[in-house]
């Protein structure tokens, strides 16, 4: 089986492929990977990825170099089955490239739009050619209402779910309308120019927060929820004669 380990600014995801069959998937501690050794005794693990998207502490090293098979550290130097036109590509966080990966793994030959809402809402493109040529970074939504509290003096801390109308009549719905609409409007936004610009485009969205749309849109949206994962997964069988 294939040991995929996705390392986000949030949470950690383990997950287990045999082939291109997601078997699993663990959440856990980004810092400390303490699942690692307890998912590598239950499969039987055969290669292993790992991106991560900060550095890890050397518990996680530790709990890596434990691993009872041979590891692939995604980075700029892993060769790709999509071409990567980022111009600074030893900046680039790679679970970006993985969900790329993923997505046109799904739609070869297709122009996709990939939104990720995680830590961060993430927006890349990729050509039907197979051409990554990179995308946006904007606040995630827990990010959105921690800032919010943050900056100010009065306002609160406020939970996504809970009253939500269209515009708030006091300060609690003010803010959760404000963050949940601000990033549907965005979103949708993205959508309504690259449809303008690639009138096939599909739209994918992945990551562990999910939003409202109207249904027009709805319609051409696709969510996957572990589209890294598999992204990883892909790039992983892509080098698995140089590992
Ligand atoms: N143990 C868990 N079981 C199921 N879902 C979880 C668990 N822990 C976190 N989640 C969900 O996953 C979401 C985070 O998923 P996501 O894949 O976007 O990771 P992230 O770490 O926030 O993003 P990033 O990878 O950008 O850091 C959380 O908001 C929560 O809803
Ligand atoms: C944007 C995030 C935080 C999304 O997880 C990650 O991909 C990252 O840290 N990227 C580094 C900057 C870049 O992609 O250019
Ligand atoms: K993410």
């Amino acid at each position: 089986m294939n040991l995929i380990i996705d390392i986000g600014n949030t949470v950690a995801k383990i997950a287990l492929f045999e082939g291109a069959d997601l078997k699993d998937v663990v959440y856990d501690s980004n810092f400390t990977l303490e699942s690692l050794p307890d998912v590598c005794r239950r499969y039987p693990i055969e290669k292993a990825i790992v991106a991560t998207v900060i550095d890890l502490t050397d518990e996680a090293e530790a709990r890596l170099a434990e691993l009872p098979c041979p590891l692939l550290r995604l980075g700029a130097d892993t060769p790709l089955p999509v071409e990567n036109l980022y111009e600074t590509p030893r900046t680039l966080g790679y679970d970006r490239m993985a969900a790329v990966v993923g997505a046109a793994e799904r739609f070869p030959g297709r122009d996709i739009l990939v939104i990720d809402a995680g830590t961060c809402i993430t927006y890349e493109f990729v050509d039907a050619a197979g051409r990554y040529h990179g995308g946006n970074i904007s606040p995630g939504l827990q990010m959105r209402f921690r800032a919010l509290n943050h900056y100010t003096g009065r306002l609160p801390l406020v939970e996504a779910e809970g009253r939500l109308l269209p515009m708030g009549k006091d300060t609690e719905t003010a803010i959760r309308a404000g963050v949940l609409k601000g990033i549907e409007y965005e979103m949708a936004g993205y959508i309504r120019a690259m449809k303008d610009k690639y009138p096939e485009l599909l739209v994918f969205l992945t990551g562990g927060d999910e939003f409202s749309f109207d249904t027009n849109l709805k319609s051409i949206i696709f969510a996957d929820r572990f589209l890294v994962l598999k992204g990883l997964n892909r790039i992983l069988i892509y080098n698995n004669d140089e590992i």
